[in-house]
């Protein structure tokens, strides 16, 4: 696919809604007595701004969804967040949702912060009708008479293109893109300040997947939300980011807007995504890169990707690169290209 890259509607100069600062999240398990710890994610820091899609690629292990939890609080062992905070405007002061006491957590959950995941069985109760949901979720924070609060919902799915009965259905009665628009129907009612998308698409065929992604988009412009959207589909982030970040290995590589990223990668890792994305007539042969993730339970020292990397040099197997500023709002950790870059 040709990358057909958006060009990013949210302003450059909005205020952040959410802080991730220098997060560091480790599985730490033991099995027959061996203690081990897996720094899934290792000093990540960043900025979602308000009214944004912000976009967070990397492949299947390097920490994506360790981030999710760790932002959305969903912090059970084995995980543990070992350093740094996460904080969202709506809620100062704390350093993270798994911080926060219950009452402040529920009563930011779908108002402000609301979630679209890959398994919409994750939200649905397979058990329960869908009409459940939104009066277990949604009817809280927005309140009124039932009757009311029935026509709202059913105008709301009318914009993700749902009929009124499927809120008489259970969760299997639905397809997977009825049940994935169900979802974003849910996660959207209340016009919630910010919402996490994992893999919002990843379970489905392409022209749902698109027309989903196209129904995010608009929804999105209506109510103004931030979202994070996280999936190692480089083609969705060209289609729906504004801006878009790239994990390796448990610690971000690079940040820049989309469009940036798609026509002036800089970090080698990235440069190896985007020129392994297929083109409609290119037939060239792709050069793959050579070795393979590291293990994140005992990772290299230095640069966590020289062991395939064909610029590394000395310093890279000793010292971890920064995240700097290679050009405005591009930031890239890289020994290579951040000779005289700004911290
Ligand atoms: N419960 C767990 N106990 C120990 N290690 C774990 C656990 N869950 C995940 N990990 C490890 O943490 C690292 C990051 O995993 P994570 O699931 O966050 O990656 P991901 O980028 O979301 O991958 P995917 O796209 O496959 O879901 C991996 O090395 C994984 O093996």
């Amino acid at each position: 696919m040709r990358a057909n890259v958006q060009q990013p509607h949210a302003p450059q100069d909005a205020q952040p809604i959410l802080w991730v600062r220098d997060l560091q999240a480790h599985y730490r398990t033991s099995h027959f007595g061996v203690r081990r710890g897996v720094k899934a994610v290792d000093g990540v820091s960043f900025a979602v701004r308000r009214g944004e899609i912000y976009g967070l690629a990397g492949e299947s292990s390097s920490g994506k969804t360790t981030l999710i939890k760790s932002i959305a609080g969903a912090i059970r062992p084995p995980l543990e967040i070992v350093g740094g905070s996460v904080e969202f405007a709506f809620l100062p002061g704390y350093g993270g949702l798994h911080r926060a006491p219950p009452v402040d957590v529920a009563r930011i959950r779908w108002r402000h912060l609301s979630y679209i995941m890959q398994g919409s069985m994750n939200v649905l109760n397979p058990v329960r009708r869908v009409e459940s949901a939104f009066v277990d979720f949604a009817y809280p924070h927005i309140g009124g008479s039932r009757k009311q609060f029935e026509q709202q919902v059913v105008a709301h799915l009318a914009r993700v293109r749902l009929d009124p009965s499927v809120l008489a259905a259970f969760p299997h009665e639905l397809s997977g893109g009825m049940r994935q628009r169900a979802t974003l129907a849910l996660a959207t009612i209340c016009r919630p300040d910010f919402i996490i998308a994992d893999e919002p698409t990843t379970a489905l065929d392409v022209v749902v997947q698109k027309e989903v992604l196209g129904m995010i988009r608009s929804i999105q412009r209506e109510t103004g939300s931030s979202v994070l959207f996280v999936t190692h589909d480089m083609g969705v982030h060209a289609h729906i980011t504004d801006r878009l970040a790239i994990m390796y290995a448990g610690r971000l590589v690079e940040e820049a807007a989309t469009a940036e990223i798609f026509r002036n990668p800089l970090h080698p890792y990235t440069r190896h995504l985007i020129s392994s994305l297929p083109r409609i007539g290119d037939d060239t042969p792709r050069e793959g890169l050579g070795g393979s993730p590291p293990n994140l339970a005992d990772p290299p020292p230095g640069c966590r990707f020289h062991p395939r990397c064909p610029l590394a040099t000395e310093i890279c197997k000793r010292e971890v690169p920064a995240m700097l500023e290679a050009d405005t709002g591009h930031r890239v950790a890289c020994f290579a290209v951040n000779q005289g870059a700004r911290a």
